[in-house]
């Protein structure tokens, strides 16, 4: 029989003391983060810029063990997939939009494969989700983005979440990632919905007790997922 998607959780550190990003992120870990998600934007793509593979080569060097999920919004992605890998990067999560036919996106897949990376594929809010279906066998995770992208700290759009269970009843063992907006106010649509990966920034950096926000988020989750085994 085959296992159901795991909960994870995985803080954006956008809205973090990015001064102190290596003892931020190793403070999130501390607090029960299963990965952390880096948002990395090249003031193109989306209106705000960030940061790129220098820096998170240097992140990889104080800690070294964290998966780090690199949430591409750039222009072109197919150019940082190897500096990404050979900076430290596991999981490189572009967007769809960034790129102009299916053979593209195709090609970006096989890149980020070969550079030994889990592959993320994202849509923004004004894509459609059969958009993805073309390319979900080949992918490890679906990211639906439940605000536009560029800026922490904007509110939730729940109208994403049929995004969200059209994907998980068609794709049982996919993990769907949600991004944007998330918290605890917002975690149980989401779990309803279907997601498993769960990005959550202002909502855990800014929360009085990131431990239990976390904690709280995963149970959720995990809820979640048993009543759908037994509804199945
Ligand atoms: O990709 C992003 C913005 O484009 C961020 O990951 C996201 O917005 C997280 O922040 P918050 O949870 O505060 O919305």
């Amino acid at each position: 029989m085959s296992s159901p998607p795991k909960a994870q959780i995985g803080p954006s550190i956008l809205n973090a003391d990015l001064s102190s990003l290596a003892s931020e992120s190793q403070k999130l870990l501390n607090c029960g983060a299963d990965y952390l998600h880096l948002d990395v934007m090249d003031g193109h793509f989306v209106p705000n810029l960030t940061f790129g593979h220098p820096m998170v080569a240097s992140l990889r060097k104080a800690v070294p063990v964290a998966l780090f999920d690199m949430h591409m919004m750039v222009s072109e992605p197919k150019k940082w997939i190897q500096p990404m890998a050979d900076a430290g990067a596991n999981q490189y999560t572009f967007h769809l939009e960034a790129l102009a036919g299916d053979s593209d996106v195709k090609d970006c897949i096989r890149h980020v494969k070969e550079a030994g990376m889990r592959v993320g594929l994202g849509i923004k809010p004004n894509t459609a989700v059969e958009r993805l279906y073309p390319f979900v066998e080949d992918i490890d995770c679906a990211l639906v983005m439940t605000v536009e992208p560029g800026f922490g700290g904007q509110k939730f759009m729940s109208d994403m979440m049929s995004k969200v269970e059209a994907l998980r009843q068609r794709y049982r063992q996919l993990d769907i990632e949600v991004d944007g907006g998330v918290g605890l106010n917002t975690i149980g649509q989401c779990a309803d919905a279907g997601a498993n990966w769960i990005v959550s920034g202002t909502g855990i950096i800014n929360a009085p007790n990131p431990q239990l926000v976390i904690r709280q988020m995963r149970d959720a989750v995990n809820e979640a997922i048993q009543r759908a085994q037994l509804e199945r």
